[in-house]
């Protein structure tokens, strides 16, 4: 596959529906409407390949969040396709997303979102439980024992660690071994080291179990762990990094923020000429 096939997710060496684990096409997200209409992604093409591992950065505002919400079936687009493993999200129903989003898309968000009062072991069958499955004790076992935690099963998640907690949610969503894996700035609350530990282990998921992970962050070392980095601002796909180093990652951040801040003082002078309202 192209680097250029990989960024826009079609073209020649795209070997058919199939070969995707998720695919945009042409993607648009508008909120609001006339003057207060906000493109929020306008115009995003890009293909996932199973078992890779992709960062998305960019600017504060520039459609990351966005971008994760349609991808995930949790918003639809405006205009555009979204197609996890050649099905396409727009023509299905609500009762049919929450079923996909349930059986085929594990979500990880900065706050680790554990429900309290049940243990550890409880917490990661709940999605098994929630799509009708058995809640098949061998397969928790072994998703427990991928994310290091086979000897915490019967904790409560108040006794674990940051990092530990972390790493149940991941077990949580992986346990239904779902089409794409989507991160929310999963490390942003953790330490460097534990940050690390989780970083190895959602590479290890996809290195070892063929998992394909999508994840935001802002963190350039984070990044360094994904195979590429798709750099979003003012809505659209600017520019995609084949192996980043975290040095590598983080001058293009700098650049694409000054990048940002002249796009924005520019729209403002324009808008000014233009006897805007603002
Ligand atoms: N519900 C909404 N209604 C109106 N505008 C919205 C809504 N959600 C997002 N936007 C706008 O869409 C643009 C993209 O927002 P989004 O949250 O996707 O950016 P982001 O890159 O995730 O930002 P951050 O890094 O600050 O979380 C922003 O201009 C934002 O103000």
């Amino acid at each position: 596959m192209s680097r250029e096939d990989a960024v826009t997710g079609g073209g020649a060496g795209d070997a058919g529906r199939g070969a995707w684990a998720l695919r945009l096409a042409d993607v648009h997200r508008r909120y609001g409407k006339d003057d207060a209409a906000v493109a929020a992604l306008d115009g995003v093409s890009a293909g996932f390949a199973p078992g890779t591992f992709t960062a998305l950065m960019g600017p504060s505002g520039s459609g990351k969040s966005t971008f994760l919400h349609c991808a995930a079936g949790l918003d639809r687009p405006t205009s555009g396709r979204v197609e996890l493993e050649g099905r396409d999200l727009a023509s299905m129903s609500e009762t049919e997303l929450t079923k996909l989003r349930r059986e085929r898309i594990g979500f990880v968000f900065q706050a680790f979102n554990l429900l309290p009062a049940l243990t550890v072991e409880q917490n990661v069958t709940l999605p098994l439980r929630f799509s009708g499955r058995r809640a098949d004790g061998a397969l928790v076992a072994e998703t427990l024992a991928q994310v290091g935690l086979a000897d915490r099963a019967r904790h409560l998640p108040a006794q674990l660690s940051g990092g530990q907690q972390q790493r149940v949610a991941i077990a949580r969503a992986l346990v239904v071994r779902p089409a794409v894996l989507f991160g929310d700035e999963p490390t942003g609350a953790l330490d460097t080291r534990t940050a690390a530990e989780v970083l190895t282990l959602l590479r290890n998921a996809v290195d070892g179990a063929g998992q394909t992970v999508v994840m935001v962050t802002h963190d350039p070392v984070a990044a360094s762990y994904a195979d590429r980095v798709l750099f979003l601002a003012d809505g659209r796909l600017v520019d995609e990094m084949r192996a980043p180093t975290a040095d590598a990652v983080a001058e293009r951040m700098t650049s694409l923020g000054a990048w940002g801040e002249q796009a924005r003082q520019a729209g403002q002078q324009e808008r000014q000429r233009a006897g805007g309202a603002f």
